[in-house]
């Protein structure tokens, strides 16, 4: 295991990963599933979409309960809408194979339908983020989740929930210097067996195996204006979008997190959550990608 997390700067290996060659179609690049939670909570799921398909998934489809299907058809053009109500729709759903990155967790209710949710995704072996309340579900037995989880899934947990999921390791860390930061994030993704990015102004990312980067928000990439609701939700969705492309879970975590601080930075204040999928054109026109 290598002692010293490496610091993430994009570069020319990131930047060529994200180029689409002339010759594909959109299912070369994959088709992402977004699930979102009932009526009047879809904000965070739609966020998270966006995200996606903005960073490039070839499909994208929001899931949602028969009540929310109104509200998110009135605020969708692209992105698809399916009608996803339990985890047993949510099975069927998956028997579409082309349906190759999952996102669950945006305002996606807590408690027992959510634990359902996030089993059956888990079952079906694709690449998964889990984010907020499918992270926050598990709380009162995180070892029930660490049981179901696969090496293609990334926990992206902002402190609060590492500190619900991990409350031994969060103990004394989570509040610390980044040094501490990267120390609990590498045992939290030994424990979990897949990645984990824990938010923050640092944002640390590591793999099972202590492989670690650092994507830092400070100094002269100080983007505070991302301390904002709903940024988190977009940054799941990146990632997801990322692996529905094909990339691999930690280099699609160290790219999302990444590319979120370029299109903050870009933005500059004044940046609503919003913001962030809209700034990767100009992000990426930039990079040349
Ligand atoms: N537009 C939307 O619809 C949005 C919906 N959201 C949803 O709202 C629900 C609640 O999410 P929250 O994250 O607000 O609440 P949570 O209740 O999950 O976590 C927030 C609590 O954790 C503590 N905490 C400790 N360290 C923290 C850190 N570094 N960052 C944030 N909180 C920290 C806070 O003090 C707070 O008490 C989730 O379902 C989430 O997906 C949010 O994502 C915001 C945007
Ligand atoms: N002070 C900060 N500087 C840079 N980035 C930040 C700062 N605070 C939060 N972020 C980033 O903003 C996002 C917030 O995510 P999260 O806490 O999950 O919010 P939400 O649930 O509202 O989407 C994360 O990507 C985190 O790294």
């Amino acid at each position: 295991m290598s002692k010293d997390p490496r610091h993430i700067t994009g570069g020319p290996a990131m930047i060529d990963a994200l180029r689409k060659k002339p010759q594909q179609h959109k299912y070369d690049h994959g088709h992402a599933l977004i699930l979102s939670g009932g009526a009047g909570r879809g904000g965070a799921a739609r966020l998270a979409a966006r995200g996606a398909l903005r960073i490039g998934a070839g499909l994208v489809t929001l899931g949602c309960p028969p009540a929310a299907l109104q509200e998110n058809a009135a605020q969708l053009t692209a992105i698809m809408l399916k009608r996803v109500e339990d985890a047993r729709a949510l099975k069927e759903v998956l028997e579409d194979t082309r349906l190759n990155a999952l996102c669950l967790g945006p305002a996606l209710g807590l408690g027992k339908d959510t634990r359902a949710l996030v089993e059956t995704a888990l079952a079906a072996g694709r690449a998964t983020v889990l984010d907020a309340d499918a992270l926050s579900s598990f709380a009162e037995a995180p070892e029930a989740l660490f049981e179901m989880l696969h090496p293609e899934t990334v926990l992206t947990p902002h402190a609060g929930e590492f500190a619900r999921l991990f409350p031994d390791i969060a103990e004394a860390p989570a509040e610390g210097p980044a040094l501490s930061r990267v120390g609990a994030t590498r045992a939290a993704a030994a424990r979990a067996g897949c990645i984990v990015l824990l938010k923050g102004a640092h944002t640390v990312i590591a793999d099972p195996g202590g492989r670690c980067a650092v994507n830092s928000a400070l100094y002269d990439r100080s983007a505070p204006w991302l301390a904002t609701a709903g940024a988190g939700d977009v940054l799941a969705g990146f990632i997801t979008g990322l692996l529905a492309r094909g990339f691999a879970p930690m280099q699609a975590a160290e790219t999302a997190a990444w590319l979120h601080v370029e299109c903050a930075l870009r933005f500059g204040p004044g940046l609503v959550a919003e913001d962030l999928p809209d700034m990767l054109p100009q992000v990426f026109r930039a990079l040349e990608v």
